[in-house]
């Protein structure tokens, strides 16, 4: 089965899958404090949005998780101090679902005291609490369901959804709650 990108929030570890048909050659790189989906050869450098973007931003206790460019307006507003579900609905509903030929719906997390899921899609919008490990897809698991894949440590986090039976893996990124921040994993499939 074809999900295309998705996440699993924990809700103390979270877990982000880029699955791609279209755009397979590219790979998780870590740029200070974040982790950026860019192209595996940086003379195929991008400024298309749904390409290439930050899909992990650790904001003190919290850490957002998303599939494209509202990754960025989630974390600023968790700076700014807003809760996460706020962060996440607002975000969400101002960039919308993408406006390429399939609709594909933006899709995000945000792990801390309080742990949510999110996804917006043409048809809706959702914005809710995690208390189990839950998985969002772009495509058929596109409403957030509870899932049996275990993330247990940021490593395993990146590794477990990495290896998910779903079509089409490229790379992932795995985060874990440690002490007051975050640790990051990425598994870049080489
Ligand atoms: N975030 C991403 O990594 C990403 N990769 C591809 N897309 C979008 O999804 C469409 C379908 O891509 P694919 O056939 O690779 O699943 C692409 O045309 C592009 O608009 C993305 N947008 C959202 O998921």
């Amino acid at each position: 089965m074809y999900i295309g990108r998705f996440l699993v929030v924990g809700p103390d570890t979270a877990a982000y899958r880029v699955s791609s048909r279209s755009f397979p050659n590219r790979q998780i790189i870590e740029r200070d404090d974040r982790l950026t989906v860019v192209p595996t050869d940086a003379a195929d450098e991008t400024d298309n949005p749904y390409v290439s973007y930050n899909c992990v931003r650790p904001v003190d206790d919290r850490v957002v998780v998303g599939n494209g460019s509202h990754t960025d307006p989630i974390a600023e507003k968790l700076a700014l101090g807003y809760p996460a579900r706020d962060a996440l609905a607002l975000s969400l509903l101002a960039l919308d679902f993408e406006k390429d030929d399939y609709d594909t719906p933006r899709i995000a997390g945000v792990v801390g005291p309080e742990s949510f899921v999110g996804t917006v899609r043409r048809d809706g919008l959702v914005v809710e609490e995690v208390t189990e490990p839950t998985l969002v897809a772009t495509y058929e698991k596109d409403s957030p369901e509870p899932t049996e894949i275990t993330i247990e440590s940021a490593a395993g986090a990146a590794n477990a959804v990495y290896d998910a039976d779903f079509e089409h893996a490229v790379c992932a990124a795995g985060v874990a709650r440690a002490g007051n921040g975050f640790e990051t994993a990425i598994e870049n499939g080489d």
